[in-house]
């Protein structure tokens, strides 16, 4: 039997995704918000509803079961006519609803369309339509949701055919109480933990996700989200558990299958590293850490974003830890998310959206790793732009936070630095062998080293004098453009620019005079080299033919990246000591890109380039086009730092100006 074609996310064919949850009046939760996710991340979205709730923000005030008969009634009406391409479960009210449920996915062809054994540990796993649970107990604002009497059901009848089990901490304390009690599961155990144990380390939602999976489902996904951790308790939990990782950038695991709508903050650009777990007594297993946490290539973000921080809401050390425990491979793996807290009233519905948006991604074809750090970067997107004032009480997250009619998404003040500029981070994101080449090239670690050689550095300063005067023409262009320069603030904004430029000069001028070059010979006897004139003619033309947002894409990798370079520089200074001739000019350039002064401009282009990406209408092509011109700035700025480190590759093109 060969495997069904898959259907694309957006397509005109998309992947049907089937709720098996409860109606929220409210529109936050249950279906309403299974359908949003589907619809907002290019699925099709179909119900079963198994309970109706009188619910707005304030909380729920009334429950009405369905008959089991009429669920089982709605589920074979949906099955005998549509092949569910991902299931996903919620709210089921009481236990005669589940057993019915249990009963009717497996009867038939179970759950797959084009599969005959219905659970998925089975030979025909891979035909079977993938199943997500979210095993909803009791709501936000303190109703319950599902009976007590109920647990025993839902474990027996319905866990073994989870493909992913999806419970938060308090649910996930209920399971395991319930495992821990059952004396089979608790043999099976290795955990080190009490029956009530608070998940509040990094082991003890390691051995919760386990422990669950024992329960039967080939995958568990314990979140974190009702325990916030500091990021120094997570790299002590990582030293407890004796991890070693091999550090790397997950360059590919991200928005490319899912269609050009993936959320903007997706898994690219997450700083992922691979390794292994043994613990004593559970099986070894691979571990994979997924950090969005920090922003591991940018400092300037960050520091932006602490500088920025008003409260304990934007606090940056304070993250979330998601505990995903896969057993479906060769050997059992955990991949640990771990992502900033947003600090927001506005979640209700985070566990049905995550839960549905886990399933959309996998009904379009893929791993449960990927869709569940899909599923998580649309989650902290749409809980960044969230809802906070809809009604009275605490508001929804915005399942639409990915749906607008622009290329790119608006900057949210929650969330991480990212968030406040997704239109960057997504350049960076896309660019990231390239912009490390960059910001971390030799030429720089050897300022860091004091290693560089004067002679390199001379020819630098000389060719970068020659780049800040064409650099200067760029804004001043800019400016002067009726297309780029339209208002006052524009041609302030760009002529500042020019001036920002002339003054960064004048370092140029006084690191020349330490080491006896004198104005005269910096203007008249440099010859602009290749790699200058490709990148400020590159720079110039796209200037001269685009409009604002093009010459802001062009200009940004030079702008941030010597920002990034600067800061990471000044990081590295040693303890003082008497410099030679030498160090005390690198420092002195050193301070020009660290300081406030330069950082301040940078921000505010930076600023510039986000509001008008989140208010254009961009399409995917002009989303690419902006990309292209990012990418080519980015390997020019190699280029010059390239030229400067090996004699052999310099070459003098143009004459000085007489
Ligand atoms: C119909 C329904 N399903 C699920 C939830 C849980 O959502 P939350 O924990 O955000 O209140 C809910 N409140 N209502």
């Amino acid at each position: 039997m060969s495997a069904p074609p898959r259907r694309a996310l957006f397509s005109a064919t998309p992947p049907r995704v089937c709720a098996i949850a409860g109606s929220d009046s409210g529109g936050g939760a249950g279906i309403q918000a299974d359908l949003k996710t589907a619809q907002a991340l290019g699925a099709y979205g179909l119900s079963v509803v198994t309970a109706l709730t009188a619910q707005n923000t304030r909380g729920v005030s009334a429950i009405h079961a369905v008959p089991p008969a009429f669920v089982s009634q709605q589920l074979a009406a949906v099955r005998s006519d549509i092949a569910v391409d991902a299931w996903k479960i919620g709210m089921l009210a009481d236990a005669a609803i589940i057993a019915a449920l249990g009963e009717e996915l497996r009867s038939g062809d179970g759950l797959g369309a084009f599969c005959t054994a219905c659970a998925l540990k089975s030979a025909h796993a891979a035909h079977a339509a993938p199943l997500v649970l979210d095993p909803v107990m009791v709501s936000t604002s303190g109703s319950l949701l599902l009976t007590h009497d109920s647990i025993a059901v839902l474990v027996e009848s319905l866990l073994p055919l989870c493909t992913v089990l999806t419970p938060n901490l308090p649910e996930a304390r209920q399971l395991l109480r319930h495992a821990r009690s059952s004396t089979s599961t608790a043999q099976a155990s290795s955990s080190t933990a009490t029956p009530d144990d608070p998940l509040s380390t990094l082991r003890s939602l390691i051995d919760a996700a386990r422990e669950l999976c024992a329960l039967g489902p080939a995958a568990t996904l314990v979140k974190g989200g009702h325990h916030v951790m500091r990021r120094a308790q997570i790299e002590e939990g990582l030293r407890e558990l004796g991890v070693r990782l091999k550090p790397g950038f997950a360059a590919s695991e991200g928005p490319a299958h899912a269609g050009p709508f993936a959320p903007a903050s997706a898994l690219t650009g997450a700083e992922v590293s691979h390794g292994s777990l043994a613990l004593e007594g559970a099986p070894a297993a691979d571990l994979t850490l997924v950090r969005t946490d920090g922003q591991p290539w940018s400092d300037v973000l960050r520091r932006w974003y602490a500088t920025g921080a008003q409260s304990a809401k934007d606090d940056p050390d304070a993250v979330v830890v998601d505990v995903l425990y896969e057993t479906a491979h060769e050997q059992p793996r955990y991949t640990l998310f771990i992502k900033p807290h947003i600090d927001s009233s506005a979640t209700h519905g985070t566990g049905c959206t995550l839960s549905s948006a886990i399933a959309t991604y996998l009904a379009a074809g893929l791993s449960v790793r990927e869709a569940t750090g899909l599923g998580i970067a649309y989650v902290q997107a749409s809980l960044a732009r969230g809802l906070p004032d809809l009604g009275s009480g605490p508001g929804p997250l915005n399942h639409a936070s990915n749906v607008c009619p622009r290329g790119v998404l608006a900057p949210s003040a929650l969330g991480s630095a990212t968030d406040r500029v997704p239109f960057c981070a997504r350049l960076i994101a896309n660019s990231l062998r390239d912009w490390q080449g960059y910001t971390q090239h030799e030429f720089v670690r050897q300022i860091a080293s004091r290693m560089l050689p004067r002679e390199a550095f001379v020819w630098f300063l000389k060719q970068d004098y020659i780049f800040l005067r064409h650099y200067a023409r760029v804004w001043a262009r800019g400016a002067a453009s009726a297309v780029v320069g339209r208002t006052f603030a524009d041609i302030a904004l760009f002529a500042g620019m020019a001036g920002a430029m002339a003054n960064e000069a004048q370092t140029h001028v006084r690191l020349c005079e330490r080491w006896g070059i004198s104005l005269q010979e910096l203007e008249l006897g440099t010859r602009e080299s290749a790699a200058t004139l490709a990148y400020t003619r590159y720079v110039l033309d796209v200037a001269n033919g685009g409009d604002a947002l093009d010459l802001l894409a062009a200009t940004a990798p030079c702008v941030l990246g010597y920002a990034e370079v600067g800061l990471w520089l000044a990081s590295q200074r040693s303890a003082p000591k008497q410099a030679s001739e030498d160090e005390a000019a690198y420092e002195e350039w050193v301070e020009t890109y660290a300081g406030d002064e330069f950082q301040e401009v940078v921000r505010k282009s930076i600023e510039s380039m986000e509001q008008r990406a989140a208010a254009d209408t961009l399409s995917p092509m002009r989303v690419a086009r902006l990309q292209q011109i990012w990418n080519a700035a980015t390997r020019l700025e190699i280029g010059m730092w390239d030229e400067a480190l090996d004699p052999r590759l310099r070459r003098e093109i143009v004459d000085a100006e007489q």
